[in-house]
């Protein structure tokens, strides 16, 4: 796939961040980060560990606040973590974690509660989940409880999802699977980043941005 530069503009981007600095303490980690994230497009997020990048993610999904700079955004987001951790006591099931994220849909009048459990239905079935819809997640391997948040994400259909290394200890079928996930995400509009190490998200990507060190370099 042909590889663009992000846009250097923010212009009619749904997603954008402009000068971002952030720190968890006295040192910055992100130095001066802008970017502008396309509609309809998978922009992959990579660079080397500790380089910064589920920070941006952060911040992008306004989960932490930068020091300078600012975000902006147009739509709805969905936030994918990365390896969540879920106490064993608590006994959330697989069917649980994917109608959580219909909960904002449920907000809307038009969405009746058939229509929510035909969505969360297709979102398991999208990620391969299904027969597994009432194990607790502290029944699940890592990468089936991957593949849980990865559909609590798309069931939400918002405008724009991000996600922090969705394809992490997932095997090769299953990281396909998601790569196929992504696209058709960004096939229905939506504006998709994706915190990834994988070679070939990178490569199915139609933007890549590095991190080095907390600054961008391509
Ligand atoms: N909660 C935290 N408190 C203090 N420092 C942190 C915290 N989280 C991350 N950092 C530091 O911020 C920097 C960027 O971390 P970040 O997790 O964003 O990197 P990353 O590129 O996502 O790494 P990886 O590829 O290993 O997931 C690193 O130097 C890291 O040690």
């Amino acid at each position: 796939m042909l590889h663009v530069p992000p846009l250097a503009s923010t212009d009619s981007s749904p997603l954008s961040a402009r000068g971002l600095c952030f720190g968890y303490a006295d040192e910055d980690v992100l130095h001066d980060v802008s970017a502008a994230f396309r509609a309809g497009a998978v922009t992959a997020v990579t660079g080397p560990n500790g380089s910064g990048k589920s920070t941006l993610v952060e911040l992008l999904a306004g989960v932490r606040t930068p020091r300078r700079g600012a975000v902006e955004r147009h739509g709805r987001i969905a936030l994918v973590v990365q390896r969540p951790s879920v106490p064993d006591a608590l006994p959330v099931t697989v069917h649980d974690v994917v109608a959580i994220g219909t909960w904002a849909r449920g907000a809307r009048r038009s969405d009746r509660r058939a229509d929510r459990q035909g969505a969360i239905a297709e979102a398991i079935d999208r990620v391969g989940l299904n027969g597994l819809e009432r194990r607790t997640f502290s029944e699940l391997s890592g990468g089936q409880r991957q593949r849980a948040l990865l559909a609590q994400g798309v069931v939400q259909r918002t405008e724009i999802l991000l996600l922090d290394e969705p394809a992490a200890g997932l095997d090769a079928a299953s990281r396909q699977r998601t790569r196929e996930i992504l696209a058709e995400e960004a096939a229905r509009g939506a504006t998709i980043v994706c915190v990834t190490h994988d070679e070939e998200s990178i490569a199915a990507a139609d933007h890549v941005i590095r991190l080095e060190a907390g600054r961008t370099v391509g």
